[in-house]
């Protein structure tokens, strides 16, 4: 059976004052890609980091079954400005023990999926805002995590073409991994398998 997250009634607040939701009951599923929306404040970064365990709720619970892995793709790009995009990817797969040539074509395949195939020899520092956004992603999914979280990964307008949020959102589904992404694009929000809309459960 795949990784399984559960949360059951969950709600968190900071002290009497900020109040972020409440009774949210879900279970989360590999190869769907849950899109949390809400609008600025409402807590969706708090919910990612609920989800990966970082948090504890201050109401409710959160069951992670067969989750041996998280990993968390942030919304700036961070990389090493002189290595090039294939070396990004390829170190992941490096750190699970595969050999150099085989760590080099699953982080191809991965590229490929992202759109990044042109890039790939290109230093990180030379790549476009879009273009390194991309990259966290396939370095996201080369990690071989059970569980991904995604903040924001449209912040560059060349990520917001439908084209473009088509080709993530099914690279990440995918992935066989339980996929989250908080986000305020509207194109993701329509074009993700499942929404979590935080207004829901104020
Ligand atoms: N440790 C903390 N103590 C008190 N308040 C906090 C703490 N962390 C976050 N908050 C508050 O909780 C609210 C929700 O923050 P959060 O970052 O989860 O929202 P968000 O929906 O991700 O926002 P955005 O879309 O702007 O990134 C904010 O008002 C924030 O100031």
């Amino acid at each position: 059976m795949g990784p399984v997250v559960e949360l059951k009634d969950v709600g968190h607040a900071f002290g009497e004052r900020t109040r972020l939701f409440r009774g949210i009951t879900l279970t989360l599923l590999p190869e769907r890609v849950y899109a949390l929306v809400g609008p600025s404040g409402s807590g969706k970064s708090t919910l990612l980091s609920i989800i990966a365990g970082w948090q504890t709720p201050s109401e409710g619970e959160v069951v992670r079954r067969g989750v041996r892995k998280v990993s968390w793709v942030f919304q700036n790009p961070v990389g090493v400005a002189r290595r090039t995009a294939l070396d990004h990817v390829t170190l992941p797969y490096l750190g699970q023990g595969y050999d150099i040539a085989t760590a080099e074509r699953l982080a191809l395949e991965q590229l490929d999926r992202f759109g990044l195939s042109e890039s790939a020899g290109k230093r990180f520092g030379e790549l476009s805002g879009g273009e390194a956004q991309r990259l966290m992603l396939a370095r996201g999914v080369a990690t071989n995590a059970d569980l991904l979280l995604v903040d924001e990964p449209t912040a560059q307008l060349d990520m917001r073409t439908a084209d473009a949020v088509d080709r993530y959102l099914g690279a990440l589904s995918r992935s066989g991994m339980i996929v989250v992404v908080a986000t305020h694009d509207h194109r993701t929000r329509d074009a993700a398998s499942d929404v979590i809309d935080l207004e829901r459960y104020q």
